[in-house]
């Protein structure tokens, strides 16, 4: 007998044809491995949350482990991961924890390209449990292949999630508590919820991953007055920046300082992955070259406009030409990660060679906190936390920071071994 299984189906996600998918190669499969199982559909956002939040509470916290199909994009796995802030609904995590089964029906899926890059060969075992699937399916059905092999007994295997808690903070006279969220892929700033907040306008048109690309041109060119402090590893002091001459992260120094200076062009911290899309590898490090499995750990990366050496010489052409920089370092991103390695010349030339300083920069530490310094500027204050975009009010701050989990957990259906085939 198999532990409780959900199958969350949210059929607004990606190209609508969530549901259909379930029903055409998920649940035979369930059904002929004798699976039981509950399938629900959402009806609005939030409601995969309050499915999931339900579902917990009616196990008891001493069960587990139990396992949730997600049906759905990074938005649904979002709502289900932030299930257990819902004490209002019951939705504690039972000790054995919850393993997801991703499915890849959303826009972006950035988890499970993540956990399953588009160069990622199957197993033998995993080949003749889909043997009766059309090829073309295959590829989208590799978390849930790895929980059927656990569920004939062979062997699949599950990876521990990190996640990150942000809390955005209201301004101190207000005594209003500040709201949490958890997130399990990205948490950002800047252009990357702008890109995000502009998408979600657009997803009637662009039903696809080209809305991004028509938001980014929308916002390329905003610059974000703050200042960040970068926070260490839980437990430890420190924080560690990339340096590319090196090919490793090495500590901060004391002299460095953990304070960084606005404006910002860029800025964004991931766990779990190393891409947002398919293709756009904009975190290549966190699989190339990964924290130790102790360490509870996340990735940020950001692009400070004057660092450009151009900035020195004239401003208005400087800041005129600064959009095609950043578009640059985005292009990389989708040459396999290839940003993290572009650097200035001394006239602001942005290439692969040379020693000037680079465009991004990249850190791994246990959080951040964003202060903003433009508080009256409300299309410059936004959070997006897996999709979910927030506002941080006048004089308020935004905090994230990696959960130092002890109690039980979420993992996703997936072997080590195959998430990082494409480094
Ligand atoms: N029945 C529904 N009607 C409308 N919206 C819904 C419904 N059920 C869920 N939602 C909302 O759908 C949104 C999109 O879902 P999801 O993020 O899974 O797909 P996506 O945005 O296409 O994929 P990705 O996040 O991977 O790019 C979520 O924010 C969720 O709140």
């Amino acid at each position: 007998m198999t532990s409780p299984v959900l199958v969350i189906s949210n059929p607004a996600s990606g190209d609508r044809t969530g549901p259909q998918f379930l029903a055409t190669h998920v649940l035979p499969l369930l059904d002929a491995h004798t699976i039981k199982y509950t399938i629900k559909e959402t009806d609005a956002p939030q409601h995969a949350g309050e499915l999931a939040a339900h579902f917990l509470a009616s196990l008891g916290s001493d069960d587990g482990p139990v396992t949730i199909i997600i049906g759905g994009g990074d938005g649904t796995l979002h709502e289900v991961v932030n299930a257990p802030l819902r004490p209002e609904e019951g939705g504690t995590l039972p000790t054995g924890g919850v393993r997801l089964v991703i499915l890849p029906l959303g826009t972006a899926n950035a988890l499970y390209s993540s956990f399953f890059p588009p160069s990622t060969s199957l197993s033998q075992d995993v080949e003749k449990l889909l043997s009766a699937v059309p090829e073309d399916v295959k590829p989208k059905l590799l978390s849930l292949a790895e929980f059927l092999l656990s569920a004939t007994g062979a062997q699949g295997k599950h990876q521990r999630l990190t996640l990150t808690q942000t809390s955005i903070s209201l301004p101190s006279t207000t005594r209003q508590r500040p709201e949490q969220i958890i997130s399990a892929v990205v948490t950002s700033t800047c252009l990357h919820a702008a890109i995000v907040d502009t998408a979600e306008a657009l997803r009637e048109e662009y039903p696809g991953v080209e809305r991004f690309k028509q938001a980014a041109a929308r916002n390329i060119d905003k610059w974000y007055n703050a200042w960040v402090t970068l926070l260490p590893f839980p437990g430890s002091e420190q924080v560690q920046k990339y340096d590319p001459t090196e090919g490793a992260f090495v500590d901060l120094e004391e002299e460095e300082g953990t304070e960084f200076e606005g404006p910002f062009a860029y800025f964004l911290s991931t766990v779990n992955v190393d891409r947002l899309e398919p293709d756009f590898r904009i975190t290549p490090l966190s699989r190339s070259l990964p924290a130790p499995q102790s360490t509870s750990a996340m990735d940020v990366l950001f692009i400070r406009p004057l660092r450009d050496p151009a900035f020195t010489k004239d401003l208005t052409a400087a800041r005129a030409g600064f959009p095609g920089k950043v578009m640059a370092a985005m292009q990389g991103a989708y040459q396999d990660g290839k940003h993290v390695g572009l650097r200035y010349d001394e006239t602001g030339e942005v290439g692969p060679w040379g020693e000037g300083k680079t465009v991004v920069e990249y850190f791994r530490c246990g959080g951040w906190v964003w202060t903003h310094e433009s508080p009256g500027d409300s299309s410059t204050n936004l959070v997006c936390a897996d999709g979910a975009i927030r506002t941080i009010p006048p004089s308020g701050r935004a905090v994230c920071e990696v959960v130092a989990s002890t109690g039980g957990q979420f993992s996703v259906w997936a072997s080590r071994a195959t998430s990082d085939r494409s480094d």
